[in-house]
């Protein structure tokens, strides 16, 4: 039975996303805009009624840090004013389970657009190597995705933005004969697939949104994964 009103919609959404990162189809379709050492951004250029909605899909490998912990770290609604640079304010206003909650955030306002403001449902997810060989895929996802209004959704005149956001993440070891059972997180490493289509909703002229994608993105990617490292540097490993 569905345990509330997004459960079904929650379940379709996570397992496209969990489809598509685990082809990774990064073909010539995708223009690559940023290309940092382990970091690589990608683009689709994509309109809407005139409207720029650029797919983007970002492959980032970072050592040192699990997939799971760069997913409690992006997921967790208590720490996201640390991380996320563009935020003006952030809330929850809803719980449907431990791992998945409505949340309403302001955006600052980036000139000459006009502000904006997002709500979306948000989980964090275990997807275990479900075949019984050891090698399977394990992944740890979050998921931000729009919904058109809530109850509890304060009245604004912001342009509200429409997005579907993933984060998945994959955790790799150093063979355990590298080492005498202790895994420290020199054995770590964690590949980063992140894929956004926004919408932002309302009229923003092509040539900002997409200067604004080109140095946003990157920036974001590099400041939150440094956030989760040194967040979690002197924690113990969240597998
Ligand atoms: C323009 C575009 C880059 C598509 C854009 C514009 C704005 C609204 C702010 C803004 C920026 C530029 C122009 C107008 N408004 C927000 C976002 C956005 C929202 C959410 C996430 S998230 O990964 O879910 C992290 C949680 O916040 C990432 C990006 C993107």
């Amino acid at each position: 039975s569905p345990k509330h009103k997004y459960y079904k919609e929650i379940n379709e959404v996570i397992a496209e996303h969990i489809k598509y990162a685990a082809k990774l189809d990064i073909d010539n379709t995708w223009e690559l805009i940023h290309d940092e050492g382990e970091m690589k951004v990608f683009k689709r250029e994509m309109e809407e009624d005139g409207m720029v909605v650029d797919p983007l899909k970002a492959v980032h490998t970072v050592k040192g840090i699990t997939g799971h912990e760069v997913c409690h770290y992006f997921w967790n609604p208590d720490v996201r004013m640390e991380w996320e640079g563009t935020l003006e304010s952030a809330q929850v206003l809803d719980w449907f389970s431990e791992d998945t909650c409505v949340c309403y955030q302001i955006h600052k306002k980036v000139w000459p657009t006009t502000q904006r403001e997002a709500l979306f449902w948000t989980q964090i997810r275990h997807v275990p190597n479900e075949d019984e060989d050891e090698d399977g895929p394990d992944y740890w996802i979050v998921c931000n995705y729009s919904i058109p209004d809530h109850d509890k959704c304060p009245a604004s005149k912001n342009v509200r933005i429409n997005m579907n956001v993933a984060m998945v993440c994959e955790t790799s070891m150093e063979p355990p004969s590298s080492h005498d059972g202790e895994i420290t997180r020199d054995h770590i490493t964690c590949r980063i697939t992140y894929a956004a289509n926004v919408n932002p909703g309302g009229w923003a002229p092509a040539s900002v949104l997409r200067a604004v994608y080109k140095r946003e993105y990157p920036k974001f990617l590099k400041r939150f994964t440094q956030y989760v490292m040194d967040q979690t540097k002197d924690k113990p490993i969240m597998f």
